[in-house]
């Protein structure tokens, strides 16, 4: 086997370009000179750019790593220095598969990460990002059993971890919640769920923040621990640049580039300086002396020129130039980089003209048979655990969910109970008739119709027929109106006027014998005697609903009364009908009111925004809490996280279809003629696709804000446009065409079809709100993993 520093130099040399298998083995190319197995990671001419896109403005590009080359070996411990927002955690992002880079390429544990097999993300990394990344209503118990059943620990060890963990970190009792940790603790608990499964690579994003000295100093004897075998290779970031001088490498990195890359002590000897923070500002001088042209670091440069840096440093003029130096002043990441020479290791410029990185340190004195035990294992065979399979990670998912709802049972029953109660506030205060409208009677037969006998026409004397109009006050009561006599037809207009009534009425002096006259002289009615027998009706307009509703009983209610009079007094009762007959409902009977025709477009509305912001919450607080970002470095796929939830959120969303519908069917009575299963089916598709249309949303918003404006926004546009308020064909036209496109307006229309006509799926009406809600639901979820993928 050649030595380490020789399989480098043909792997920085060999710059070719290629790719790599199935398994993510680079077969030629950048690295075909190296033994991967030396390496845990190797970073090559890696290049992350930013483009924030805005709307209004220019795309504003960031190149945040610029020509990084970084190569940590297996069994060692590899402190990455640098200052805030040098690009620390961009380039952990890559090593870990969290991030892609835009150029160049990343090898960890020997494969690509993320490609298949190759154990990252996957149980053969642990990751401690810089965010907590930790549910809060968790006990620490139940966040270690999680992430050790994500990476497949056997429950003893877990037990057995768990207790040295928690020994070893100073943690509190397993039992207690991690919201009720101090950050300090909280920051422990994360480290430890980085350190549970033993990974072979420990990627560790400042784990020693908010640490005190002394259990800082245990962290880094932990981890020298378990590198001294070989087994482990850990990569850390910290701000304390003293402490890391405990590693075995150090990599300072400073604007996106590496600037040197060796042992602490090789670096303080080259450089010529006490401490690390010395080497640090050498190198930086270099950098920004290196690229004089760049404006950002021209004052920079001046000012270290002021400052007489250079006569403290006299041998800076010696000094190798920095590793990536040079890089700064490129334009653009190269797309051919992979395809030229990128230097030698022994500090002669490249072909590109970017320096080499400074010498690699020299491997630690570990175990080589270990070592070697280890190199030969493939990734996430670390500990010889069995690999942990999809149906493992599912029940795992599903688990966490059900104990997050555990955890918030007051928001689970709010969510299952909000369909009811609004279910049922729609159904008390939408759709039935108006009641106790008043109506302003000026009655000109006079009498005060107090008698009980002048109410009915049992005892209307057809002989001296005389007060029907009482009975018309009468019937104005039954139909649930609400008549207040006045002494005069002005009064009675007066209180209209002022909006106490919405109708005045007047009855005229000889109302009733004009009306008998009228019936008796037929064809040859006087005027006077069609005058006389004429109610006469003042409306207040300003409530369309009302006055139709309004004109429709009065109309009716004065036919019925006069047939069932004439009929009394041995007249032909159809002479009072008016000449147009209304047969027996083909669907529906005379009982329908508006409920009936609103009600199948509430419940989809319901069902259907239920489910969309059960869906959207449950995604953004995972999302938000940065255990989505964590659990997927653990191995699980996005695609997995999305059927879980789709398990779960079906399961709240079939209880949310019942309640809605049991609601409207038992306790409204709705009028429900339609098959009950295709009715039920209906619902509970368009729940389905509430929810792919809410992780749509939460794959496109990043914020709880962000989602509620989206689903405010489409709230209103969707119940207006579906019809459910008003018949579609009353709509503008071309809001009418967009309308039927919409998710819920052929659902609507196919689920009132089935519950007033009786109609099946035998009916196009009705199976084209089955087949457009199975269309959104594909493009929402289609949608939601395209973007969820391409936002990755
Ligand atoms: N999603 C993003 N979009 C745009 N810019 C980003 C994004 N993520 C990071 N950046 C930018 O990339 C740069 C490097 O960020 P990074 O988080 O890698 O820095 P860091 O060295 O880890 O800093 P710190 O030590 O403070 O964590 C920063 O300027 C940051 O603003």
């Amino acid at each position: 086997m050649a030595p380490d520093g020789a399989r480098m130099a043909g792997c920085l040399d060999g710059h070719d370009g290629g790719g790599h298998d199935q398994a993510g083995h680079l077969h030629h190319g950048l690295c075909a000179g190296l033994d991967d197995e030396s390496a845990a990671v190797l970073v090559r001419r890696a290049y992350k750019e930013y483009r924030n896109k805005s709307l209004f403005r220019k795309t504003v590009s960031n190149m945040v790593i610029r020509g990084m080359d970084m190569t940590v070996r297996r069994g060692t411990i590899y402190g990455l220095l640098g200052a805030s927002g040098c690009g620390k955690t961009t380039i952990l992002k890559s090593i870990v598969g969290q991030d892609h880079l835009t150029a160049g390429e990343v090898l960890t544990l020997g494969r690509v990460p993320g490609a298949p097999r190759s154990g990252v993300p996957g149980a053969s990394v642990g990751y401690m990002p810089q965010e907590l990344a930790l549910y809060i209503g968790f006990t620490i118990a139940e966040t270690f059993r999680y992430f050790g059943w994500l990476t497949g620990v056997p429950a003893k060890e877990l037990a057995v971890r768990t207790a040295s963990l928690l020994k070893f970190l100073d943690l509190p009792p397993a039992h207690c919640r991690i919201g009720q940790l101090s950050g300090g603790q909280q920051r422990r608990v994360s480290f430890a769920v980085a350190l549970l499964h033993q990974p072979p690579l420990l990627i560790l994003d400042e784990p020693t923040v908010g640490v005190d000295p002394i259990l800082r100093q245990r962290i880094w004897d932990h981890l020298m621990d378990i590198t001294a075998d070989g087994r482990t290779t850990v990569i850390i970031t910290t701000h304390y640049i003293e402490e890391a001088r405990q590693a075995h490498t150090l990599g300072l990195m400073r604007q996106g580039v590496l600037l040197a890359e060796d042992a602490p002590d090789r670096l303080l000897e080259r450089y010529h300086c006490a401490t690390m923070e010395e080497v640090f500002l050498k190198l930086s001088i270099l950098q920004i002396r290196s690229s004089p042209d760049d404006p950002e670091e021209a004052e920079p440069a001046a000012e270290a020129h002021d400052t007489n840096q250079n006569n403290a440093y006299p041998e800076l003029a010696a000094a190798p130039a920095p590793a990536s130096a040079a890089a700064l002043a490129e334009p653009a990441p190269p797309a051919e980089a992979f395809k030229q020479g990128s230097g030698n290791r022994n500090g002669g410029p490249r072909a590109d003209g970017v320096l080499p990185l400074v010498t690699l340190a020299p491997p630690p004195p570990a175990d080589k048979s270990a070592m070697s035990t280890s190199a030969g294992a493939a990734p996430g065979q670390h500990h010889r655990r069995p690999p942990v399979t999809w149906s493992t990670r599912m029940c795992c998912l599903l688990w966490k969910h059900v104990l997050w709802m555990r955890r918030n049972v007051g928001m689970v029953l709010f969510l299952i109970l909000l369909p009811v109660v609004q279910c049922m506030l729609f159904g008390f205060t939408v759709g039935r008739n108006p009641k106790g409208l008043k109506l302003a009677v000026y009655n000109g037969e006079g009498g005060s119709c107090a008698g009980p006998d002048l109410h009915t026409l049992d005892t209307f004397n057809c002989s001296h027929p005389a007060l029907l109009s009482c009975r018309f006050l009468q019937m104005f009561r039954d139909k649930d109106f609400d008549p207040i006599s006045f002494g005069s037809l002005g009064d009675a207009k007066g209180a209209v006027l002022e909006g106490k009534a919405y109708a005045a009425v007047q009855f005229p002096d000889n109302f009733t014998e004009s009306l008998f006259a009228r019936i008796d002289e037929g064809q040859y009615a006087t005027p006077w005697t069609l005058d006389g027998s004429e109610v006469s009706v003042w409306m207040d307009n300003s409530n369309s609903y009302i006055t139709t509703l309004m004109q429709t009983d009065l109309t009716y209610g004065t036919v019925d009364l006069l047939q069932r009079t004439l009929g009394h007094c041995d007249y032909n009762p159809a002479v009072a009908d008016i000449p147009v007959r209304f047969g027996h409902p083909i669907y529906g009977d005379d009982s329908k009111d508006f409920l009936d025709f609103a009600s199948p477009g509430c419940a989809l509305t319901l069902i259907f925004f239920m489910s969309l912001a059960s869906a959207v919450g449950a995604i953004l607080s995972e999302k938000n809490e940065g255990l989505l970002d964590r659990s997927l470095v653990m191995g699980v796929t996005m695609r997995e996280i999305m059927w879980s939830h789709i398990v779960i959120q079906n399961f709240m969303m079939i209880l949310q279809t019942i309640i809605v519908l049991v609601g409207f069917f038992v306790v409204l009575q709705i009028t429900q003629d339609g098959p009950l299963f295709w009715v039920v089916l209906l619902c509970v598709l368009q729940g389905f696709c509430g929810m792919c249309c809410g992780m749509l949303v939460s794959a496109l918003t990043d914020s709880d804000r962000e989602a509620t404006f989206v689903a405010l926004g489409s709230f209103f546009p969707f119940i207006v446009l579906s019809g459910m308020i008003w018949p579609i064909e009353g709509m503008h036209y071309a809001l009418r065409r967009c309308g039927w496109a919409l998710p819920l307006t052929l659902a609507t229309t196919s689920l009132r079809y089935m519950m007033t006509r009786g109609w099946g799926p035998s009916y196009p009406e009705v199976w084209y709100g089955f087949l457009s809600s199975i269309v959104w639901i594909v493009i929402f979820l289609g949608s939601a993993l395209y973007v969820l993928r391409k936002r990755r």
